[in-house]
């Protein structure tokens, strides 16, 4: 079995219903075991969580866009993994992104970029959606993929939602063929 592994944070529980839609959508695909691990208010992770990272075939992060970049509960722990960086213990894994934030646009590209450079100090290999934009006179805000990510998944909460209302279904759709493909490149490659 291939072993994908989800870290991420939520400070509201927006992006911890994006992140359960991307794990459905990992765990759809035969031959891949799914563990998601959550990062706390504290910005720590459950304590056998660093050795599921470290067998996991693939990582993917993710994180509410605040103030243009990911939370600090997110950046502790991706400080907090400088100590398998030193080993290069996650290199060569597959590593993918997501965020969700209020504004359609809201800089989360920013957020994923930074997820992008994580992964590649830690010499992993990044996977995108793999997906078409929903961007003709024709489309609708729940086609898949209406948000135009690429380099990772990306979802819309708008800022008076609850979490049972936001992410749009769309993106939540997004976010579980994201998932899909992540854990489908998984089972391929290193499965
Ligand atoms: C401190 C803070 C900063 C935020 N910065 C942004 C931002 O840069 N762009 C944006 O679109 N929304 C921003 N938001 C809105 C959140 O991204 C949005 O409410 C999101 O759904 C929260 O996800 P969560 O419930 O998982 O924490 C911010 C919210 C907070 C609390």
């Amino acid at each position: 079995m291939a072993q994908i592994a989800i870290v991420s944070h939520s400070g509201y529980g927006h992006t911890a219903r994006q992140a359960a839609a991307v794990q459905e959508g990992a765990a759809s695909v035969e031959g891949a075991t799914v563990t998601p691990l959550v990062i706390d208010a504290e910005g720590n992770l459950p304590d056998t969580a660093w050795e599921t990272l470290a067998a996991a075939d693939g990582i993917i992060f993710g994180s509410p866009t605040y103030m243009g970049g990911a939370s600090w509960q997110f950046k502790k722990f991706a400080d907090a993994s400088s100590r398998p960086w030193f080993a290069q213990a996650w290199k060569d894994k597959v590593a993918a992104g997501f965020t969700n934030s209020a504004s359609i646009n809201g800089d989360k590209h920013s957020t994923i970029h930074y997820f992008i450079t994580l992964a590649m100090q830690h010499g992993m290999v990044w996977i995108g959606t793999g997906m078409m934009p929903a961007n003709t006179k024709a489309a609708t805000r729940n086609d898949v993929n209406y948000l135009a990510g690429s380099a990772g998944a990306i979802a819309q909460s708008p800022s008076d939602s609850t979490p049972d209302e936001g992410p749009l279904p769309g993106d939540l759709e997004t976010a579980r063929q994201f998932g899909a493909r992540v854990a489908a490149y998984v089972v391929k490659t290193r499965g």
